[in-house]
């Protein structure tokens, strides 16, 4: 699904002065692979998810996604990539939620935005993220792991076939945490979704650690 090779990319803060936030990384990702990412901050997580969604070039290297050279893509293609390929989960996705509408309204506006009307799928995505009960609830009357649920159901909206998220159990508690974390692998498993998770929360790790021990035969979990 990933093949990233010498990726490099460089930050151009001014005419003297540059950052250096990927240099050279080499990184495959199988198709239905869930993949996490660990390490400090400052090492480059967020930047090479930004590459691998296109929200952002990479300075030098290779990187295909799905059999699209990034580096190379038009403009134009590069928002259907983004549009078509991949979904974004971050840490507080609570921000981009709209508070005085629906979760289920919330579901259905981005694909209301590509001209389809869309309930029955944004309540579909709903129940498989677990919130039958509270779909009809006013997002700021949900909890924060719920809202999370709400954004990673806007996520699948598409139908993505890459799921990137970006410490996407830092901002609630370990049981939540939990809950988000089995969420992904259901996904993983039910959809077929290859996921990139980065993170530096230790809990999330050990938890990797309990997936791999038990389902070291089916799937591949990287550390
Ligand atoms: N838009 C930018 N312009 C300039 N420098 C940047 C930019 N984005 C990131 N950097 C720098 O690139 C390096 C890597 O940043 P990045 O955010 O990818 O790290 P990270 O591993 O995700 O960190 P954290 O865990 O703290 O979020 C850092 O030194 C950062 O200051």
């Amino acid at each position: 699904m990933i093949t990233c090779e010498n990726l490099m990319k460089i930050y151009k803060i001014d005419d003297e002065m540059e950052v250096m936030a990927l240099q050279g990384l080499d990184l495959e990702v199988e198709k239905g692979e869930i993949m996490g990412i660990i390490g400090n901050s400052g090492s480059g997580k967020s930047t090479l998810l930004n590459m691998l969604g296109g929200l952002d070039r990479p300075t030098a290297g290779k990187l295909t996604v799905d059999g699209k050279d990034l580096l190379r893509l038009s403009e134009k293609d590069l928002v259907k990539y983004k549009l078509e390929t991949v979904g974004f989960i971050w840490q507080n996705n609570a921000r981009n939620l709209i508070p005085y509408l629906s979760a289920v309204e919330n579901v259905e506006l981005p694909m209301l935005l590509k001209g389809r009307h869309k309930r029955e799928r944004a309540k579909k995505l709903l129940e498989m993220v677990g919130l039958n009960q509270q779909m009809n609830s006013k997002l700021d009357k949900l909890s924060g792991g719920e809202q999370q649920r709400v954004a990673i159901a806007i996520s699948l909206a598409n139908n993505p076939r890459l799921l990137l998220a970006d410490e996407p159990t830092g901002s609630v508690d370990t049981k939540t945490a939990n809950i988000i974390l089995d969420l992904f692998r259901k996904l993983n498993r039910e959809l077929n979704i290859t996921i990139v998770i980065v993170t530096h929360d230790t809990q999330l790790i050990k938890k990797w650690i309990e997936w791999f021990r038990f389902e070291m035969g089916r799937h591949q979990v990287n550390f």
